[in-house]
């Protein structure tokens, strides 16, 4: 019987679905082994209760999805934003499966998260709701089998609060069970830095390619949180002049090179954590959108997904794209970069670093022997630019694109991992 092709209306599942369907068909998987790589493993509902300040009760909606742990644990991050759903997490759980497997290390793929606005919670409030959603996934995850992280909304606080829920549960420290937390709680120096310094690496990867100095290269990065900013600050660095950076209040455009130093202490110190109010000779402020359209050579979305799409993938005129966030791009905009010969190394690629990251911070962790920064990042940066490397070598020799070139390889490893074990556990 001929594949059953899943389709969906959630984007991200629907691009996700897309690109592994197309890949499989290119390598000829059998349709046995699409039949189980296009669903995910296991996927958990969970109703997270909290008890609000006002002494009202609240329910929010908590997911976590494992899409393979053919390859070791399941890794991924949890993200708290008020559109996460089972369907988002599924398809993000997939991307990670890809991610880890071309990464070469020892995962597979997870992803979760809570249906929430975590800036409406207080302090107290989001804690409940954080070590409430642990206790409830608490079965299904831990150092060997499913290890959590920090995504969209998420950082150190709730790794410590998942971390200490799940021990306090088994009666024993529990390191491992999270990555991401912060180092003076079993962290490991770099991680903050280490998805953008991973996107930064493809960048300059690629330049190298085309023989490009950096001093000669401009840049537009979407997205000014974690991944965006770190990536802005090691590329201008290395002598690109980022030209633009946005963030949910818009966009901030010099064709003089824009300070990240000083875009990023304003961020710091405004009382929301955002770009709004400021300001440097020759800076233009324009909606979040436009900002994508603007003149550049690299344009590095490190936001949101499905940001690159039918309507403005025509209209944009940069010549390379650098993706760091999860998903920016819908296949639909794909498809119109490709005819206007614009190369996009794939998002699985380039944000790679902050998942090998996290595999160093469990290393560690499970060791109970930790590195210094010098030594994480000299280990992150060549294997980013090996991955790179594969991954460039491969989409030459097959004349295929990045991200198919991507596809390829790391659908290959699980694949084998999957003949080899069979299906049964
Ligand atoms: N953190 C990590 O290690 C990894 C993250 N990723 C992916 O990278 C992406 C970003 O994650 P991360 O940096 O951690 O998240 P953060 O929450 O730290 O930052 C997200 C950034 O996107 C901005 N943003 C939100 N909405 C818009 C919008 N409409 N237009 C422009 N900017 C917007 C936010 O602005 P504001 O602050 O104003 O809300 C913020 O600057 C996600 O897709 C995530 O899955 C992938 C691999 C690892
Ligand atoms: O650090 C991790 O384990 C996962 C990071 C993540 O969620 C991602 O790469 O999208």
């Amino acid at each position: 019987m001929a594949v059953q092709k899943r389709t969906s209306t959630n984007v991200l599942l629907h691009t996700a679905l897309q690109n592994f369907y197309s890949a499989a068909e290119e390598m000829g998987l059998e349709d046995g082994l699409v039949e189980v790589l296009s669903r995910p493993e296991r996927a958990i509902c969970v109703s997270v209760p909290v008890k609000m300040d006002d002494g009202s009760v609240r329910v929010f909606n908590g997911y976590r999805v494992q899409h393979s742990t053919v390859c070791g644990p399941a890794k991924g991050g949890l993200r708290f934003h008020p559109d996460v759903n089972l369907e988002e997490c599924e398809a993000l759980a997939s991307l990670m499966t890809w991610k880890c497997s071309l990464a070469g290390i020892p995962y597979g793929g997870g992803k979760g998260g809570i249906a929430v606005d975590p800036f409406e919670l207080s302090p107290r409030e989001r804690e409940m709701m954080t070590r409430t959603f642990a206790a409830r996934i608490a079965p299904f995850i831990g150092d060997w089998t499913d290890v959590p992280a920090p995504d969209v909304n998420t950082g150190g606080p709730e790794m410590v609060w998942i971390m200490d829920t799940i021990s306090k549960l088994r009666g024993k420290l529990e390191p491992g069970v999270v990555t991401g937390k912060p180092i003076t709680y079993w962290g490991s120096k770099g991680r903050t830095a280490a998805t953008g310094l991973g996107v930064s690496t493809c960048v300059l990867e690629l330049l190298k390619r085309k023989g490009i100095d950096p001093k000669d290269a401009t840049v537009i990065v979407q997205g000014f949180g974690n991944v965006g900013h770190y990536n802005a600050l090691f590329l201008q660095q290395a002598g690109c002049k980022i030209v633009g950076i946005s963030d949910i209040t818009g966009g901030y455009y010099n064709p003089k090179g824009i300070d990240v130093v000083a875009a990023k202490a304003h961020v710091e110190k405004h009382p929301k954590r955002i770009l709004e109010g400021y300001d440097e000779p020759g800076l233009q402020k324009m909606d979040g959108n436009a900002i994508l359209e603007q003149e550049c050579l690299v344009l590095s979305p490190c936001a949101l997904e499905g940001v690159i799409n039918e309507k403005n993938a025509g209209k944009l005129k940069c010549k390379y794209i650098v993706e760091g966030a999860n998903g920016p791009t819908k296949p639909e905009g794909d498809k119109i970069l490709d005819e206007r010969g614009i190369l996009v190394v794939p998002d699985f690629l380039a944000n790679s670093g902050g998942v090998i990251g996290s595999y160093f911070e469990w290393v560690q962790d499970l060791a109970g022997f930790f590195w210094t920064e010098e030594e994480y990042n000299s280990r992150l940066v060549p294997i980013m630019k090996d991955n790179f490397k594969r991954v460039w070598d491969y989409a030459e020799e097959h004349n295929v694109k990045m991200r198919r070139a991507a596809f390829l390889v790391a659908i290959k490893r699980v694949a084998d991992g999957l003949r080899t074990k069979g299906f049964f556990l």
